[in-house]
C-alpha cells in the first residue's frame, strides 16, 4: 500500500525494436505496456529472468533510451519528451548506475578527485562545500580510507561502490541501480547492499533496484514488480511477492528461494517465447501449469487481487 506521494509514474510504457533478418522483418516487443509508480523514499525492485526487459525499462526511466510509446511523470512533471542532455536538473535528480563500473576517467585519478570532477561537471558546490560533501559521503560508504587511492588499483567491489558514489554525490532523488551486484563475490554483494540500505536510511532517496538476484531484492525492497516477457505479471509489497505470491510464474520463481518461500519447488516446462512472436494472450500460457483456453487468446489485465497486490492472470479475473 502506498502512503507517500509518487516520485515517478510510468504509464503504458512500450519499447519495440524492428528486427530485419534478410527482409524477414519482425517486431521485438521488449517492453510491452507497463504502468506503475514509485513512492518517494521507497525501494522498488524489478525482478524477472534474464531478457525480460528490466534494463530496457530502467534505461527508459533514466532517460537514456527513448520509448516507443508511454508517458513518464517525475514529481508530477511530464518528462516524457525531455532530453536528458538538455535538462541539468533531470541529469542530477535521476541517476542511473550501470551493472558494470565503467570509468571514463583517468585511471590514475584518485576517488576524491573523480568525485570532485563529477560535482564540477554538474556545477554543484563551491570547493569547501564540495569537499565536505565528498568526505561525508565517502565516510558513510566506508570508503574514506581509500579516498586518495588511484582508481586503477581498486577491487571490483570498490569500483562498484565508487560508481554508486558518483551517482550519490549529486544528491539525486531517484537512483536506478541496474544489477549493481553483478559479477561481485557473495561477501562483497552483502557489503554493497548494506551500504545502500544505510545510505537510504540517512537520506531522502528512492531506489529503483533492477536485478535477477532474488535474495538481494528481498533484502532491500519495499515494493516488487515481477516482469515476464516485457510485462508486469505481479506487483506488491516485498512480503506479498516473496511469501504469498499469486501468479503461477511468481510462484515458480519464488520456489527457487526456499529459504523465503516455504513451498515445494516448481519446475517450469519449456523456455520463454521470443519477444518477436507476440500472442494476443498471456505471454506465460505455454509454460503455465494452469493455462486455460482464455489464456491463449486474451491478455489478462493487472488487477488488484489482495490489498496492494496486483496480478495479471485469468485464474483471478
Ligand atoms: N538495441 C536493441 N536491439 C534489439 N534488441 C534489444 C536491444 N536492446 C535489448 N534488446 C533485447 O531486449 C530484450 C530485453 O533486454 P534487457 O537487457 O532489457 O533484459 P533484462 O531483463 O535486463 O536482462 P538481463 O538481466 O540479462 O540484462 C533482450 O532479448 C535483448 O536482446
Amino acid at each position: 500500500m502506498q502512503t507517500s506521494p509518487s516520485l515517478i509514474e510510468i504509464y503504458n510504457m512500450e519499447k519495440h525494436y524492428i528486427k530485419n533478418k534478410l527482409y524477414n522483418t519482425s517486431v521485438l516487443r521488449v517492453v510491452d505496456g507497463i504502468s506503475f509508480s514509485i513512492s518517494k523514499g521507497e525501494t522498488f525492485s524489478l525482478i524477472g529472468e534474464s531478457g525480460c526487459g528490466k534494463s530496457t525499462l530502467g534505461r527508459i526511466i533514466g532517460k537514456l533510451l527513448v520509448p516507443t510509446t508511454g508517458k513518464v511523470l517525475f514529481e508530477g512533471r511530464d518528462i516524457t519528451k525531455l532530453v536528458r542532455k538538455k535538462d541539468k536538473k533531470l541529469q542530477k535528480d535521476i541517476q542511473y548506475v550501470d551493472k558494470e563500473a565503467s570509468f571514463k576517467w583517468n585511471k590514475r585519478s584518485t576517488i576524491f578527485k573523480m568525485l570532485e570532477k563529477v560535482l564540477e561537471t554538474h556545477e554543484m558546490c563551491s570547493n569547501t562545500n564540495g569537499h565536505c560533501l565528498i568526505s561525508h559521503l565517502l565516510n558513510s560508504m566506508g570508503l574514506a580510507h581509500i579516498a586518495y587511492h588511484p582508481i586503477q588499483g581498486l577491487t571490483p567491489g570498490e569500483r562498484q561502490l565508487v560508481n554508486i558514489a558518483c551517482a550519490l554525490v549529486l544528491q539525486p532523488k531517484l537512483v536506478i541501480l541496474d544489477d549493481p551486484l553483478s559479477g561481485l563475490d557473495l561477501s562483497v554483494q552483502s557489503q554493497v547492499l548494506n551500504i545502500l540500505s544505510h545510505i537510504k536510511k540517512k537520506r531522502a532517496i528512492t531506489y529503483l533496484f533492477i536485478s535477477d538476484n532474488l535474495n538481494a531484492s528481498y533484502y532491500i525492497s519495499d515494493q516488487v514488480a515481477v516482469m515476464y516477457k516485457g510485462r508486469i505479471v505481479e506487483k506488491g509489497t516485498v512480503s506479498q511477492i516473496y511469501e504469498e505470491p499469486i501468479h503461477p510464474y511468481t510462484q515458480a520463481l519464488m520456489s527457487t528461494v526456499p529459504s523465503i518461500y516455504k513451498r515445494e519447488r516448481i519446475v517450469l516446462k519449456g523456455a520463454p517465447p521470443s519477444s518477436s512472436c507476440p500472442s494476443n494472450g498471456c505471454p506465460f500460457y505455454r509454460r503455465c501449469p494452469f493455462a486455460q483456453e482464455a489464456c491463449k487468446s486474451r491478455q489478462p489485465l493487472l488487477r488488484e487481487i489482495r490489498s496492494g497486490q496486483f496480478v495479471s492472470c485469468h485464474l483471478y479475473a
